[in-house]
Order: C-alpha cells, then structure tokens, then sequence
C-alpha cells in the first residue's frame, strides 16, 4: 500500500511539480499514474522511492515513513526508473546479483529466481553480456530483473513499458496482473491509454502536479457523463487546467 498526503514539492521554488497531492494505492491492486509530459508523474515517484525530499507532506509504504524509516519503507518496494541507461559497465547477470546483493536475497535462492526472471524475459543468453551492448528494450528487461530479485510487496514501474517488445510486454503486464491478484500493488505511469484501460484497476490523472480524478474508468466516464472516447477524455481533461 503507498500513502501520500498532502505532497508537495517545488523545484527552485517556482514551479510546483507536485501540488498539494493525496493519493491511496491499496492491496491488491494495478494503479496506473496518467497525465501528459511534464504533470509531475516522474517527481511524484521519485518522492514516493525516497529519490526526491518533498517540500510538505508526508509518503508512507506499507505503512513505513520514506523518510524516518527510510530503510525498512525501501525494502518494502521495487522500483524501476524511466531511463534503463544504468550501471551500462556491469554485465546483465552481475547487475542482479548486485541488486540482490543490496536487498540482502540469499544465495540459496537467489540463482533460482535469476533463472525464473530471465527466462520469463527472454535473457537467459544474455546474462553474461555487459548492459552496455544491450538495446533499450533488454536494458528496460534488465532493470525490471533487478527490482524484483528481492520479490517486493509493491512495485513501482516509471513508463516500464516503453521500448519492450510485444513478448516482453505481454509478460511484464501479466507478472503485474499476477501480482496484483495476489493481494500485493503495482504502481505504474503510462502515456499510453490503451494499456491503462486494459491494465489497471484504477487509475489517478494528473497535471502541473494536481490529481484531477482518481478512480476506475467507469467512474471516469460516468463522472464527466462521457460516452467519447477515452483519449477524447483525457485531453479534455487535462486542456483546461
Ligand atoms: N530537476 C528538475 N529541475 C527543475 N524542474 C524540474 C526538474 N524535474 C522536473 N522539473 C519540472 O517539473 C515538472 C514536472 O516534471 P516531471 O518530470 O515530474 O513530469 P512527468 O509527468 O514525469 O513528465 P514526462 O511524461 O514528460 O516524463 C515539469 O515542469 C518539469 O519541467
């Protein structure tokens, strides 16, 4: 579960990135964070991983404060930034170990779980080779490995699946079902509408750092009595403010 109330956060005190925002991801379910370039979907993520301090307001992950329980409240999640272009010098397999190395995996099954996580994304025959030689996909591949080798309750994915392929795609989206049905919570931003719509079970629209509607798509439509199409709602939506 992740918590945020009353969140702000300005960058050089003049542009409010994050605006006054509360927001419940629960148990159990696919949250996808919508809203066009620049509404604050990047800093809100980073304030929720610990990456970036708010100005006011307090973020807490399965109940654990992100910033005075900071260590337990980053055990609780797996986070997956928006650019993939990491640690290029590490070959694939010492990344994970890396990571799982940080999270403190046990060895007796951490190797498993690579296996698994590999094998799920198609990069077994790739572990051995450095990230630098990986295209953008396999580099998005390999840090969704990496945030998962400690198997976290919440994941936090920033556009996770820009540049995969439609296997790959397919994969992570049904790894997030999976985790979501087994009581545990995704959240993600996407540009993408389509997939949200599929995806997720709710979803929070943004812009210049305000939540304008947080809900199903149900709601969505119901509550602006919409019976236009979803992308025709969302520009609408976000026109005005
Ligand atoms: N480090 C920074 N310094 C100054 N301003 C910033 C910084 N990072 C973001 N901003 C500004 O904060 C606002 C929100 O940016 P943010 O990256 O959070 O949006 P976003 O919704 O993730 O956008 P996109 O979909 O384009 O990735 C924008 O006006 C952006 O220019």
């Amino acid at each position: 579960m992740i918590e945020l109330v009353n969140v702000t956060k300005s960058y050089n005190g003049i542009i409010k990135a994050v605006d006054q925002m509360n927001l419940t991801v629960p148990k159990g379910e696919i949250f996808g964070f919508l809203g066009p370039n620049g509404a604050g979907k990047t800093t809100t993520i980073k304030m929720i991983t610990g990456i970036t301090r708010p100005d006011h307001g307090e973020i807490t992950i399965n109940g654990k404060n992100i910033r005075s329980e900071a260590l337990e409240a980053k055990r609780q999640f797996g986070y997956v930034p928006d650019s993939p272009d990491l640690f290029l010098r590490l070959k694939g397999l010492e990344y994970v170990s890396f990571m799982a190395d940080i999270y403190e995996v046990p060895q007796e099954v951490r190797g498993k779980r690579i296996l698994q996580l590999a094998d799920r994304f198609d990069m077994k025959n790739a572990l051995g080779d450095p990230i630098q030689s990986y295209s953008h996909g396999m580099r998005q591949k390999i840090m969704i490995m990496g945030a998962l080798i400690h198997q976290p309750e919440v994941w936090i994915l920033d556009e996770p699946l820009t540049g995969l392929d439609p296997k790959s795609s397919f994969t992570l989206k049904e790894m997030m079902r999976e985790h979501a049905d087994s009581g545990r919570s995704v959240f993600f931003s996407t540009h993408v509408l389509e997939v949200a719509e599929k995806l997720c079970d709710r979803v929070g629209i943004i812009n210049k750092g305000k939540i304008l509607f947080s809900g199903t798509f149900a709601e969505l439509r119901e509550h602006f009595q919409s019976d236009v199409s979803l992308e025709s709602l969302f520009l609408e939506l976000t026109k005005h403010e």
